[in-house]
């Protein structure tokens, strides 16, 4: 049984009141770790150590952060083998995708954001030959970073590269349901020198340790990434006390398919946007529209497709489809597949749990293929976040993109068609904060990412994030007196 700890102001510890919970392998359903649960007494801790260490992180040179961070950024590389082995033991998600993916993408952000510091400028305004404005861009002081289970170190790092980078200290809430590599982070931090209290990790419960951190007094602005029922209970904790938030949250979009597209690229591309970590990205595309003369066609392909994926032991070379992060989100997986059936659907593939070999106490569950579904009914508004599709037929531009626009999220949207104007016109407007055209999840960390409506507040990602995590003050410089001004240059 491993025993995960906190980081707190340099030193790994347990909880104060010694109390843990119970961390799950959830391809043997078998406890294998435990995590501290946290209390308020541990986040104090922790926000006086982030606190104490602000006045000099916060002026330190740019140099000196990138140099940590990319000293940060070649530890996660060389240790690759043994994180994605502990990302795919923790999470469920197949190895080959943590060391292709999750790992490779921690230590980018890493990387991304020691470099991104060093080009980040301030503005500057001249006003007609009258005075100078520049804008000054300052830390915040301790900030939160709360992140989720699915793709546990690959949107730690997202958030607490950029505002460590930016000058900020940082005390960081990972997912209980998956705390260890931000566990095997934190070893890695110490091995980098990183001063004391710039960076904790405390572990514990969304609704204590999360919700006490992002109410702290002294935290300065909260990057949160969850589900939009959190989001909105950082959000009221947060405002009243002023604080910065930045919200990632759900989403339920929209993959819109065209008869004139790349059909083999599509199909290809199709089952990764549908499958891909066990439909555990907020960005998979759920709601599958598809141009009615290559429905059928579509259909049969895309089922055949799926029935191929191989759903078993994350550690196999061969699994395509590892296993679903927890009991819990199993069991809500499964009730959607229920809910769907209610509300009139066919299930076309799937719809059902599995249990491989080797590990019959797991929590699997067959790629599901869904069709027959009214666009607004409950299967496909709410967000499901699990190996679960829906397939809609449509006429028209118009009628799909009013099938898309329809639904309270608005993160991502994904269009295939070879007719560039048609693709214009649709990315302008479909309400997504993310459009893909012919690709999905293709990332330049410097683009803008989040979502509109319920999916997000603000953008995070390359200059987007360094913004957030400072706080601009404009400082205006009258050149000279006004009347000697045009003196020296009108010759009055
Ligand atoms: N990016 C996304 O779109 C994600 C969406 N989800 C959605 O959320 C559902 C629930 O998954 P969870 O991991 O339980 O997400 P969650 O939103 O409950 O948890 C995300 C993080 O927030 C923390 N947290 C929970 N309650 C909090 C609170 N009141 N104040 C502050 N922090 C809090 C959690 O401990 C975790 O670290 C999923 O079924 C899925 O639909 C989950 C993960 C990522
Ligand atoms: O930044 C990315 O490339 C992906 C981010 C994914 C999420 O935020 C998510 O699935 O929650």
């Amino acid at each position: 049984m491993e025993t995960i700890q906190n980081y707190i102001g340099g030193v790994l510890k347990n909880a104060r009141a010694g109390a843990v919970l119970d961390v799950f392998n959830p391809a043997t359903g078998e406890v294998y770790a435990t995590v501290p649960d946290s209390k308020k007494e541990d986040i104090e801790e922790a926000v006086s150590a982030a606190k104490k260490a602000y006045p000099s992180w916060s002026a330190t040179t740019v140099e000196e952060r990138h140099d940590y961070l990319m000293k940060i950024s070649r530890a996660i590389e060389d240790e690759l083998e043994e994180l994605a082995l502990a990302e795919s033991i923790d999470n469920g998600k197949p190895l080959w995708l943590a060391k292709m993916v999750d790992i490779p993408r921690a230590a980018s952000n890493m990387r991304f954001f020691a470099t991104a510091i060093m080009q980040f400028a301030s503005e500057a305004h001249e006003m007609n030959e009258q005075a100078i404005n520049y804008t000054l861009r300052r830390p915040l002081g301790p900030v939160a970073c709360i992140s989720p289970w699915n793709l546990p170190l690959y949107l730690f790092t997202w958030k607490i590269a950029p505002a460590l980078a930016a000058g900020n200290t940082v005390v960081a809430k990972p997912s209980e349901v998956t705390p260890m590599t931000a566990y095997l982070l934190s070893k890695i931090v110490i091995k980098s020198g990183l001063p004391a209290g710039v960076l904790n990790i405390v572990h514990g419960q969304g609704t204590d340790t999360g919700r006490v951190l992002s109410a702290h007094k002294d935290i300065k602005a909260i990057s949160f990434t969850g589900s939009t029922k959190v989001g909105a209970d950082i959000a009221m904790k947060a405002a009243p006390l002023f604080k910065k938030y930045s919200l990632e949250m759900g989403g339920k979009n929209p993959n819109i398919i065209f008869a004139d597209c790349d059909y083999d690229k599509m199909l290809q591309t199709t089952l990764r946007s549908s499958f891909s970590n066990q439909g555990q990205i907020c960005l998979c595309g759920s709601k599958i529209f598809v141009e009615n003369i290559i429905y059928e066609k579509f259909k049969r392909d895309f089922i055949k497709k799926t029935k191929e994926l191989k759903v078993g032991n994350p550690l196999d070379a061969a699994t395509k489809i590892g296993a679903i992060v927890s009991k819990d989100h199993f069991d809500k997986i499964m009730s959607y597949i229920d809910l769907a059936k209610e509300e009139g659907g066919e299930v076309l593939s799937g719809g059902n749990s599995v249990r491989p070999t080797g590990n019959e106490n797991g929590w699997f569950i067959d790629p599901t293929i869904i069709e027959g579904l009214a666009n607004n009914c409950r299967t496909n508004r709410e967000e499901i976040f699990g190996p679960v599709v829906t397939l809609i037929p449509f006429e028209t531009e118009g009628e799909v993109l009013n099938m898309a626009n329809n639904n309270e999220y608005g993160l991502a949207a994904t269009i295939w068609t070879e007719n560039l104007s048609r693709a214009h016109r649709l990315s302008n407007k479909i309400e997504a904060g993310i459009i893909w055209v012919n690709t999905w999840l293709l990332r330049d960390l410097r683009t803008p990412f989040g979502g509109m409506k319920n999916s997000g507040v603000g953008r995070e990602g390359g200059f987007e994030a360094l913004r957030f995590f400072t706080e601009p003050k404009n400082v205006c410089i009258a050149y000279e007196n006004k009347s000697q001004f045009l003196k020296n240059n009108y010759h009055v």
